[in-house]
């Protein structure tokens, strides 16, 4: 079985993109170190890609790359209040803040790799000198592991308040006969602001779906016709699940109008904003 980590320049479309791919047994992943975007994974040789990637994604002047697996880090969506509720309106003014973060329109270094008879290894660092909220350095380190499955793992050993997600774009046949399980019945719904109840732990991606889950389960599963992909998390307290549906889609220059219903996302994310360390972790294992 040939194991190999390599530099190559450009994956698909994004021809001129700083990458690295790693191998596994026949398994193949590539990630940007612009974000230390994960673009690519296949399980298995002549397997499809379980990561969606948008043929219109860009990564030019700081756009952040649309499918894949984007890193949101210290905040995740629209900067939290309460992040920076310490901080005068003046220097807010000043500062742009964009949506999830600062770190996925970023260059990360790379920091390790390792290559075993089990496993590919690569991490990933990049140090952040500008959150609006503490003067410190901050070091973000994020391991890809590739296995049997893919293993991501966002760490930060600074006690810091600070947000993440792994806001991962998981390729289906049809995005409206997919469903995501066991998920809490209670939970907060982005589209119509407001707390939801739902009578079932399975969640049907009918429309447009922007959802945040509390204290989801270890482990979830996503089905449709073609594709079962167990999704494993540590460290989180919540999971996000989005799709845009077509008349959202049509406002993203990035998501081509036909293909909205080729991916959802389900999100491994840590909302709460005490501060503390972050270990966040989301395993993908396709059930082939
Ligand atoms: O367009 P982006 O900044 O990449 O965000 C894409 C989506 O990310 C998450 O799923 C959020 O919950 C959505 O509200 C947001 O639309």
């Amino acid at each position: 079985m040939t194991s190999s980590i390599t530099e190559i320049t450009g994956f698909g479309h994004l021809t001129d993109l700083p990458c690295w791919q790693l191998r596994h047994a026949g398994a193949t992943v590539v990630v940007s170190s612009y974000g230390a975007h994960v673009l690519h994974y296949a399980a298995a040789e002549q397997q499809p890609a379980v990561l969606w990637l948008s043929p219109k994604a860009v990564w030019q002047n700081q756009q952040p790359i649309r499918g894949g697996v984007p890193i949101c880090w210290p905040w995740f969506g629209k900067v939290d209040a309460r992040l920076i509720a310490d901080i005068p309106p003046a220097t807010l003014a000043t500062l742009k803040l964009p949506n999830h973060g600062l770190v996925r329109t970023r260059f990360w270094q790379i920091t390790e790799q390792q290559i075993t008879a089990d496993a590919v290894m690569l991490e990933l660092s990049i140090s952040v000198n500008d959150l609006p909220w503490t003067s410190e350095t901050v070091t973000l380190r994020y391991q890809i592991r590739l296995d049997h499955q893919l293993t991501l793992t966002l760490s930060c050993d600074t006690a810091i308040a600070q947000q993440a997600a792994l806001h991962s774009y998981f390729t289906v046949a049809d995005s409206r006969q997919t469903q995501v399980q066991p998920l809490p019945l209670e939970f907060y719904d982005k589209v119509s602001d407001s707390q939801q109840h739902s009578s079932s732990d399975v969640l049907h991606f009918v429309g447009e779906i922007d959802r945040v889950y509390p204290s989801t389960a270890d482990s979830l599963m996503l089905v449709d016709s073609t594709t079962r992909v167990q999704i494993s998390q540590q460290g989180h307290d919540a999971s996000v699940l989005w799709n845009p549906a077509a008349a959202k889609a049509a406002t993203s220059a990035d998501i081509p109008a036909d293909q909205w219903s080729d991916f959802v996302c389900v999100e491994s994310a840590k909302l709460s904003v005490t501060a503390a360390p972050l270990a966040l972790v989301q395993i993908i294992q396709p059930q082939i």
